[in-house]
């Protein structure tokens, strides 16, 4: 039976970010993909034009009408926007028992929108990180969520360990932000001491909206189908690197990454990610 996966986010009406971006990853993984919104963003590729979270009561239902019926088989979590919402999401995860839960700790958008209230961050820290089976932080978002500036490979080590430290059973810290102008290096830190870096080359491309959605719903898609975690966030990597490469030239802004490219180009993927 087609495994199914979950994703409590917000609403990109650009489609390169948010529900949009992880509803159409669920079905390229063949996944069934379902969802739950917390906020609608008027959004292009040129930045958020506005935001309005949905009512906590409608949230509520939308996760108890997912988890009674369909039980999705994991669940990824992007734009929260508030400490009441990320509550909640808290609360139906323990509730449902869930747990296949990835992380995605959105904070800004590309453009520089905030899509996660100051105030939620400790909730975010507290209640819902230690839920999680893989938390996906960019490097701004690590060093909120470690509370340091974070420049060398050490400082995203030790970043990557007061994470953990917060409960998180794995961490992988996305290296798309870094300076390294020829590759893209994510390290994976997990609970048990062990730890990996997934390396592709770095494409130089403004096509990046939504590669953080795009690669964690990959990495939920997988874990719905029951793939070890490791595998799964390699998926994740080959997933995004594929959409980057293969983009599609949208919009006149930082336009969305190709959500279809994966199934064309798996098997070169498997070559072009190196894991150590
Ligand atoms: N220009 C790029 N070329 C190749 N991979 C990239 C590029 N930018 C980001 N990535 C990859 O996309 C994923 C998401 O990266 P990142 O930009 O760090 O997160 P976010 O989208 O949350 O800001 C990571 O696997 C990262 O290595
Ligand atoms: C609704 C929504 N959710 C998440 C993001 C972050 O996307 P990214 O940082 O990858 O551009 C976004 N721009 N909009």
């Amino acid at each position: 039976m087609v495994k199914i996966a979950m994703t409590i986010a917000g609403s990109d009406s650009g489609g390169g970010a948010g529900i949009q971006a992880d509803l159409k990853t669920f079905q390229e993984l063949g996944t069934f993909g379902t969802s739950a919104i917390t906020a609608i963003t008027a959004q292009n590729t040129l930045g958020v034009h506005g935001v309005q979270p949905i009512d906590l009561d409608m949230i509520e239902s939308q996760i108890d009408a997912v988890m009674t019926d369909l039980r999705p088989d994991a669940v990824k979590t992007g734009m929260l926007f508030s400490a009441e919402i990320i509550r909640i999401v808290a609360e139906k995860f323990q509730q449902y028992n869930i747990q296949n839960i990835v992380i995605d700790p959105v904070m800004i958008a590309k453009g520089g929108a905030s899509l996660l209230q100051q105030e939620a961050v400790d909730a975010l820290k507290n209640e819902l990180v230690p839920l999680a089976t893989i938390i996906t932080p960019n490097i701004p978002e690590a060093e909120v969520l470690a509370d340091m500036e974070i420049v060398t490979e050490d400082h995203i080590a030790e970043a990557a360990k007061r994470i953990l430290a917060l409960g998180a059973k794995g961490v992988w810290m996305k290296g798309g932000h870094s300076k390294d102008p020829e590759f893209a290096k994510d390290f994976v830190f997990l609970q048990d001491g062990t730890s990996f870096s997934m390396t592709s080359k770095r494409i130089d491309t403004d096509n990046t909206h939504g590669t953080g959605c795009t690669s964690s719903a990959a990495v939920t898609a997988s874990l719905a189908k029951g793939m070890s975690l490791k595998d799964a966030l390699i998926v994740g990597k080959s997933f995004i690197q594929a959409a980057i490469e293969e983009d599609l030239q949208l919009g006149s802004g930082h336009g969305p990454t190709n959500h279809s490219a994966y199934r064309y180009v798996q098997d070169r993927m498997e070559k072009e990610i190196h894991v150590e």
